[in-house]
């Protein structure tokens, strides 16, 4: 049997669950991690060369019926997510008829910008998808959005822009959570491959558990491959949130509505979640 493809986000925010998957408790060729940006992680997943694994929140939303969503499993915040930065030359409520560069390598941030924008600044602003870089993004706009690393390192090398993190100003305006990132699974591969999608999901769970109870560990790794203090680290990883909670169901489908109110998505997408001991289940 070919192995169970799985993406996995080339950023740091996903260390707390991959730093302690044991890859060998599974037969060879069984599994294996496909290390992409989110973009290329949803494409992937939509072209059927990753079978499961993170993808942006709202590639699911776009393509609900062909995937199901692993449970107890997201890069969420309640707030500040510290690494989804705006950067801005103007204070948001300035920002109107300017144009806003858009990191290529998120979905779901790019169109929670969008809702922000619209639904609570009343802007329509232009939109441009770049390469992400800071600079050269900031040379043709007037503001720039970054995800993961790229707004971690711009975070800290900040040259005097204001800066918005996407987290903090959802919560703001609405008091709900924020789901970037969701685990799915092309339904074609929960059904047939269900025990070994059920083996990949319990190693995804005993690793987050442990990637939290020894947090230490994967701190002291993440301070080495990116730099920064122990500190931030720690605030970074506890900060997001790793489950999938009835709250963070609300707080997904109710950014599905927003989208689909602009237009964003064709309509508001439903969250079915597939889980090891029940199959379908309501969380
Ligand atoms: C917290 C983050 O969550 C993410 C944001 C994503 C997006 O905008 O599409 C996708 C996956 C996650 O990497 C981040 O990238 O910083």
């Amino acid at each position: 049997m070919p192995a169970m493809k799985i993406g996995k986000i080339t950023f740091s925010n996903i260390m707390p669950i991959y730093h302690f998957f044991r890859t060998d408790q599974f037969d060879e060729h069984q599994v294996e991690f496909i290390p992409q940006v989110p973009s290329q992680l949803n494409q992937g997943m939509a072209e059927g060369t990753i079978d499961m694994g993170p993808i942006s929140s709202f590639e699911y939303g776009r393509n609900y019926n062909e995937y199901e969503v692993l449970s107890d499993l997201s890069i969420s915040s309640l707030g500040k997510v510290r690494s989804i930065f705006l950067f801005s030359r103007k204070p948001i409520e300035e920002l109107k008829e300017v144009k806003i560069a858009l990191t290529d390598k998120s979905a779901t941030s790019v169109n929670l910008l969008k809702v922000i924008m619209e639904k609570f600044y009343q802007a329509s602003p232009f939109y441009e998808m770049m390469p992400a870089n800071l600079e050269r993004m900031m040379a043709v706009a007037d503001a720039a959005l970054l995800i993961g690393d790229d707004a971690l390192l711009a975070s800290w090398n900040n040259p005097g822009y204001h800066m918005y993190d996407l987290g903090e100003l959802w919560y703001k305006h609405t008091g709900m959570w924020m789901v970037f990132a969701v685990w799915a699974v092309r339904r074609e591969v929960s059904q047939s491959k269900q025990e070994l999608l059920r083996s990949v999901h319990n190693e995804f769970l005993r690793s987050k558990k442990l990637g939290f109870a020894e947090l230490d560990t994967v701190v002291a790794q993440a301070k080495q491959d990116f730099g920064a203090t122990t500190e931030f680290w720690k605030t970074y990883y506890t900060g997001l949130s790793y489950d999938f909670t009835p709250d963070h169901k609300r707080g997904l489908e109710y950014y599905y509505a927003c989208a689909a109110e602009l237009g964003l998505l064709s309509e508001s997408a439903k969250v079915e979640v597939w889980s090891a001991d029940s199959r379908q289940s309501a969380v």
